[in-house]
């Protein structure tokens, strides 16, 4: 059914206009699927639409925006969240993380998965980026509830919790991509871990399996100085030069962080038309030191968008969060609040175009709460003074997902189930 928003007190676009007033009608064809969203005032009114034909919200002191997107996250440790705080990156995953993940199964995985796409919806995200085991797992939970998800079958070099043999993975990750390809709201993609996980063999037959299929390339990359001194010891290049040189750079390739980078290693970047993924968040918990170089990223021109990174680094999938902190950041970093303003950071946030989905989603907020009041510029209250809870409405792909805050498709009972499932999952931890 289309559904029309009437009488919106502020609607904010793709391409960042700002409307006041407004109507915005959405309207898919079911046959060709295609979605279209047109704003206007009286729309109603205006056109020859029969109420009973469609769905209305109610828009007063609501406002409208793009859905949101995170572009680098690992879902299920929705399932590590809080286990395992204040500790650097490789300690963190050596010590905590990797062997609670080994304890994981399929199932621990999907239940980690619906938590996480639960939370996202509720916070307005439309699409993610994901890198983790059991990706149909993810698969399966992503479609329950509906938003859209970038699912990267991970690779590394000594196995997964599933997999230990390297060519046996590598022969399951083109079966995921087979399986998946055609799916309207899931991308299949390779999912290198990190140059410190992955060989150079791994990482070229992973971009062979990405080229086969003309899917995505997803990576960690330059997370921590420890990562760059290490690979400048033992191969004397730096992260991003030495995938260059192995011929992995491409404009199919996403990678999230690229904190210790120099400005030569932005161009080459830029050249390369590399998709960069800033996790502030994560990078600050983890204390990887270093800030992702911004401004020359902006002046090469490199494509730019927001992760959370996994909840067990963040501790949340709140992309309204990570706006903020993304433009505070640069501004204590630069000594400069010119930098990481209002706009750059909003368009890092609706860049689901990165992750291989048209943003065609809605979502709206409250305005109804005193931390919102009174809009002197409605984008400067998203970026600096909304976080996820304001997030009222969220529409998918012309599919109401969340309304008044309360999901569509899953109920009370149901969340309480999963709620349950997860704390006996986490009873096997230490
Ligand atoms: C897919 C794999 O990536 C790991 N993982 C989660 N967060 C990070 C991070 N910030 N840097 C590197 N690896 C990470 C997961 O714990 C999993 O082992
Ligand atoms: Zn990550």
């Amino acid at each position: 059914m289309d559904i029309l928003i009437r009488d919106l007190d502020y609607a904010v676009d793709i391409n960042l206009n700002v409307y006041k007033n407004i109507d915005i009608l959405i309207r898919r064809d079911e046959d060709s699927k295609k979605i279209s969203i047109d704003r206007g005032r009286n729309l109603l009114e205006k056109s020859n639409l029969d109420k009973k034909d469609l769905k209305i919200i109610d828009g007063d002191k609501k406002c409208a925006l793009p859905g949101l997107s995170n572009n680098h996250t690992h879902i299920p440790m929705t399932l590590l969240r809080g286990i395992a705080d204040d500790m650097i990156l490789q300690e963190w995953l050596r010590e905590k993380i990797w062997p609670n993940e080994g304890r994981l199964t399929g199932e621990d995985v999907y239940y980690g998965a619906l938590l996480g796409c639960l939370e996202m919806l509720r916070f307005g995200i439309t699409s993610f980026n994901d890198m983790y085991f059991f990706p149909e797992e993810i698969v399966r939970a992503t479609k329950e509830v509906g938003i859209k998800g970038t699912v990267g079958f991970p690779i590394i070099d000594f196995g997964t919790p599933q997999c230990k043999d390297l060519d046996k993975l590598l022969n399951n990750c083109e079966k995921f991509i087979k399986e998946y390809i055609a799916e309207e709201k899931i991308n299949p993609v390779v999912a290198p871990h990190a140059p410190y996980t992955c060989s150079k063999d791994t990482y070229v037959q992973c971009r062979e399996i990405s080229q086969e299929y003309n899917v995505l390339l997803h990576t960690h990359l330059s997370e921590t100085r420890y990562e760059v001194v290490e690979m400048e010891n033992k191969i004397g290049m730096r992260p991003v030069e030495y995938l260059e040189s192995i011929g992995i750079l491409g404009d199919n390739l996403i990678t999230a962080h690229c904190v210790w980078i120099t400005k030569e290693e932005v161009k080459i970047l830029a050249k390369h038309r590399v998709k960069v993924v800033h996790c502030p968040g994560s990078n600050m918990k983890l204390a990887s030191g270093g800030v992702m170089p911004l401004v020359e990223m902006l002046r090469e021109g490199v494509s730019l968008s927001l992760g959370t990174d996994g909840p067990a680094s963040n501790n949340n999938l709140d992309i309204l969060e990570e706006m903020k902190i993304a433009a505070l950041l640069h501004k204590a970093h630069r000594w400069d609040p010119t930098v990481g303003d209002v706009d750059t950071v909003l368009r890092m946030a609706f860049n689901s175009e990165s992750i291989g989905f048209e943003n065609r989603d809605i979502v709206l907020l409250d305005l109804n709460s005193p931390h919102l009041r009174p809009v002197h510029n409605i984008k400067s209250n998203i970026v600096y003074s909304a976080n996820g809870n304001d997030v009222d409405t969220v529409i998918v792909e012309g599919e109401v997902l969340l309304e008044n805050k309360k999901f569509s498709k899953i109920d009370d009972k149901y969340l309480r189930n999963i709620y349950h499932k997860v704390n006996s999952i986490i009873k096997k931890f230490n």
